[in-house]
């Protein structure tokens, strides 16, 4: 496990709030007191408890075989400043480590609050008048109730009921299934996990693709040798850093965002993955962008996830930016059946966004498409060759 940068001197200070210790001692303890899960090496506690007696929030007492450290007054003040990260670490890790079928579970549990928070997101974008909010809100409230029941020791439901696990096994929900295969197939690794992290952290919202859709766009690069991508709507670089990954060492991933204050995020995210050198994210409304990639078409893979009401006009952008053997995939299609139905009938323009889209990926001779129900749905097409 790793801390954040800069906030090792924290628990550090905390390690000497428990009593005066060396540093080795300060290693073991927080070692400790994780159940293992963190052990600073000595590299970075040595010079960072140097940098702390420099800046007077520890006092050395200094022997022949070592120096013992304790907190200063200014040392304590500092440590009051962090009492949420102080807290919120020992939450997550002051625990012992869960058996792995608790932890397992434990997974599930934040992967379906993931799920309730984007589709709790897309309920927001889809409701266009106050009672469908309203309403909302209190099923949100009932929801919680029943969290704050379960959690206090309430009767738990039984396999079966309403809340309660399925009777024919234990990973048999949809959700539980994708969990499995991306398990199997599309683990995320550390700088994946911490692109969603510092997204996160910055306060962009967590709507980026399943680890299990990442490795289904890497898949689909592959199957058309794409070495040149197309995204429209890059958010944190997610997506794009599965993307950019599937690339050839020559190869170009063009993702295009309309927020600058994303886009910087996005920019960190792949110099951090190592992708920048064939990774670019481009500033703007797409549709404006798009005009100008005529010169660099053809697209190998365009991949669509910005706003759903020009979809119909991505599409048709993608379709010109592309060659035949070309892919393009578009994300949150599917949404539980929503985006498949008629157009006429549209509740919304979110939703007509969506279902235009369907509809000409499912009727265009110029594609061969396919539409899947992973997480939101992608729907899937393959360019052809015009008939000669
Ligand atoms: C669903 S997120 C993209 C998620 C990303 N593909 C991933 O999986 O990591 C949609 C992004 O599209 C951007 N966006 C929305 N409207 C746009 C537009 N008209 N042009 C370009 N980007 C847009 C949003 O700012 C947001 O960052």
């Amino acid at each position: 496990m790793r801390v954040e940068r800069g906030m090792l001197r924290y628990l550090l200070l905390d390690a000497l709030r428990h009593g005066p210790k060396h540093g080795y001692e300060m290693i073991k303890w927080l070692e400790e007191q994780t159940h293992g899960r963190y052990a600073p090496s000595p590299g970075t506690v040595y010079p960072t408890l140097q940098l702390m007696e420099d800046q007077g929030l520890i006092l050395a007492e200094r022997t022949e075989e070592k120096s013992v450290y304790r907190l200063s007054e200014s040392g304590e003040k500092e440590l009051e400043t962090q009492t949420d990260f102080i807290q919120g670490f020992w939450e997550r890790n002051g625990q012992p480590i869960p058996p792995p079928a608790l932890q397992l579970e434990s997974e599930f549990v934040y992967e379906d609050l993931q799920d309730l928070q984007r589709t709790v997101e897309r309920g927001v974008n889809l409701a266009q008048d106050q009672q469908r909010l309203q309403l909302l809100r209190q099923s949100l409230e009932r929801c919680k109730n029943e969290i704050r029941g379960v959690l206090t020791g309430g009767t738990l439901p039984q396999p079966g009921q309403p809340g309660g696990r399925p009777q024919h096994g234990p990973r048999s929900t949809g959700r539980e299934l994708e969990q499995a295969i991306a398990q199997l197939f599309a683990s995320e690794d550390e700088v994946l996990r911490q692109t969603t992290e510092r997204a996160r952290e910055r306060g962009i919202p967590s709507i980026q693709v399943s680890p299990l859709q990442g490795k289904l766009l890497q898949v689909l690069a592959k199957a058309c040798q794409a070495r040149k991508i197309l995204e429209i709507g890059a958010l944190a670089g997610y997506s794009g850093i599965w993307l950019a990954r599937a690339l050839p060492a020559d190869g170009r991933l063009v993702t295009l965002e309309i927020d600058e204050m994303h886009a910087s995020v996005v920019r960190e995210s792949f110099r951090l993955a190592q992708v920048d050198d064939r990774a670019e994210v481009r500033v703007g409304p797409a549709l404006e962008t798009l005009p100008g990639l005529e010169v660099e078409a053809p697209f190998d893979l365009i991949f669509i996830d910005a706003d759903k009401e020009p979809y119909p006009q991505y599409l048709a952008w993608a379709i010109r930016l592309a060659r035949p053997g070309s892919i393009i995939v578009a994300d949150n299609c599917v949404m539980g059946g929503d985006g498949l139905g008629s157009v006429q009938e549209s509740p919304s323009q979110f939703l007509t966004g969506a279902r235009s889209y369907n509809q000409r990926a499912s009727s265009d001779p110029a594609l061969c498409s396919i539409a899947l129900p992973i997480s939101s749905g992608m729907t899937v097409s393959v360019v052809m060759a015009p008939a000669v």
